[in-house]
C-alpha cells in the first residue's frame, strides 16, 4: 500500500481557554496584576485582558489523509491563523505524502517570508505542523515521541507555573515559577513588593524548593539587575524574559550582571533556528524555552534542540502540553518540563488545554509515566463540547 496523501486541510476557531490560555475568565491568577511591557500604562496595569492578551484565541487545524484518518493540533492564533491556514499554506499540503512534512515546513515558511519570519505566521505554521505529526503518528499507531527517535527516559518531571508554589511543592513539583506582579513604572514600591512576596513564598516553601520569578518581558536592563540582586538572598533559581524579546544585548548584559548561580532563562516568544541562534551565539541565556505551538512546531525545535545542546544550553519548552511531553521525553537536553497551573487559584491539578482536549495527561506527584503518553500521534482529540468555527471554509 502507497504512503496516503493530503485530502483536505481545514481551521478552525475556538474560544475559552485551552492553547489560549490566557483566555479565561475573571479572578483567575493569570491576569492579575502581572507585570508587562504594557504596565507602564496604568490603565492596562491590573489585567492583561484589557490590552488584549486574549485577542486572537485558538486555532484548531485538521488535515484529512485520503485513508480518512484525521491529525489535528491546537495552537494560539484564531481568525487570522485561520485565514493563512485556509487561504495560503493549505496548497502546501493538499496532495503531498502525509511524509512530506520536511518539504512542507519549508514551503511554508518560504512562501511567508515576506510577511512572517516569527509571531502569528510561524504560530500557524506550528499549528500545521503539529497536526502533520499527529496525523503521522496516527497512520503509523505510534506516539509521536516515537517518531522523533525514542524516549531518553520513561518519567517527565515538571516543574509548576502559577500564583502558589507552596501548593505546588504540596502536589509534588520539583518547584514553582511567579509571575512578578509589579514593573519598573511602580517604582521603588513596586520592587519592594516583588522582593516582599519572593521573600514569603521562600518562607513558605523552605530552602530547598526551586522559585522561580517569570517577568514577562515587562523590565528594562536596570530593573531586572536590581530584582535579580535582591532576590539573590531568597535563592531565585532563575529569572524568566526579563526583557524584550528582540533586546539580544539587554539579555547578554544580564546575564553577566545576575549573581554567580542565578540562571537567566528566556524564549518562549522567539522563534525558529535563527531567532533561537542569536539567544545563543550571544550568550543570552542558561536555559532557552521555545514554545512548541509558536516557534516552528516539533520540525523546528528538533533543530533548535540540537542548536542549544551545541552552546551547552538547556531546552525547557514553555508551556504547550501534549506537543512539549513528547518532545521533552526524547531529549537529553530537556531534563524536566514546564506544567502551567490552570485552575483559577493554581490550587489543583487541571490539563493545561483544559477544556479544549480529551485524553489530555497531567502529572501525578509532578511527574508523568511515559505510559501516559502511549497513544498514537498526541494521543489526544478535540472536546467535542467545545464549539468550532470555521471562518474560511473553502
Ligand atoms: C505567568 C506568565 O505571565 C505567563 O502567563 C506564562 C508564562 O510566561 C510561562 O508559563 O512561562
Ligand atoms: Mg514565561
Amino acid at each position: 500500500m502507497g504512503i496516503p496523501t493530503i485530502k483536505h486541510v481545514r481551521a478552525f476557531t475556538l474560544r475559552g481557554g485551552g492553547a489560549d490560555y490566557h483566555d479565561q475568565a475573571d479572578g483567575h491568577w493569570i491576569d492579575d496584576h502581572i507585570a508587562t511591557p504594557m504596565s507602564k500604562y496604568p490603565e492596562y496595569r491590573q489585567s492583561r485582558r484589557t490590552f488584549g492578551i486574549n485577542v486572537l484565541g485558538t486555532l484548531v487545524v485538521e488535515i484529512e489523509a485520503s485513508d480518512g484518518t484525521v491529525g489535528f493540533a491546537v495552537t494560539t492564533g484564531g481568525e487570522p491563523a485561520a485565514y493563512i491556514v485556509e487561504k495560503h499554506l493549505a496548497r502546501f499540503l493538499e496532495g503531498a505524502r502525509v511524509t512530506d512534512i520536511e518539504k512542507i515546513w519549508d514551503q511554508m515558511y518560504q512562501s511567508t517570508l515576506y510577511y512572517g519570519r516569527k509571531g502569528i505566521v510561524i504560530n500557524t505554521i506550528s499549528g500545521v505542523d503539529l497536526a502533520l505529526w499527529d496525523l503521522l503518528g496516527k497512520i503509523r499507531q505510534e506516539p509521536v515521541h516515537q517518531l522523533l527517535g525514542g524516549a531518553v527516559r520513561d518519567e517527565l518531571q515538571f516543574y509548576a507555573t502559577g500564583a502558589r508554589p507552596d501548593l505546588a511543592q504540596k502536589m509534588g513539583f520539583i518547584g514553582g515559577k511567579m509571575p512578578l506582579h509589579h514593573g519598573p513604572a511602580e517604582g521603588e514600591e513596586g520592587l519592594r513588593k516583588n522582593l516582599e512576596e519572593l521573600a514569603t513564598m521562600r518562607e513558605r516553601v523552605g530552602p530547598d524548593f526551586w522559585l522561580m520569578l517569570d517577568c514577562w518581558m515587562s523590565l528594562d536592563l536596570n530593573y531586572a539587575t536590581k530584582l535579580a540582586v535582591g532576590a539573590h538572598e531568597y535563592g531565585l533559581k532563575w529569572i524568566e524574559e526579563a526583557l524584550p524579546p528582540d533586546d539580544y544585548w539587554g539579555y547578554a548584559a544580564l546575564r553577566n550582571n545576575v549573581p554567580k548561580g542565578m540562571l537567566v532563562t528566556t524564549g518562549e516568544h522567539e522563534a525558529t533556528r535563527w531567532g533561537f541562534r542569536m539567544l545563543l551565539e550571544m550568550g543570552c541565556c542558561d536555559i532557552i524555552q521555545p514554545d512548541v505551538g509558536w516557534c516552528g512546531g516539533i520540525t523546528e525545535l528538533v533543530k533548535i534542540s540540537a542548536l542549544a545542546d551545541a552552546h551547552n544550553a538547556l531546552v525547557i519548552p514553555h508551556g504547550s502540553s501534549v506537543y512539549s511531553y513528547h518532545f521533552v521525553a526524547t531529549r537529553h537536553n530537556s531534563p524536566f518540563a514546564e506544567f502551567l497551573m490552570m485552575a483559577p487559584k493554581a490550587d489543583e491539578v487541571v490539563p493545561m488545554f483544559h477544556p479544549q482536549l480529551l485524553g489530555e495527561p497531567v502529572p501525578v506527584n509532578g511527574r508523568m509515566r511515559l505510559s501516559a503518553l502511549d497513544q498514537p500521534g498526541f494521543g489526544v482529540t478535540l472536546n467535542p463540547d467545545c464549539q468550532l468555527h470555521r471562518p474560511y471554509n473553502r
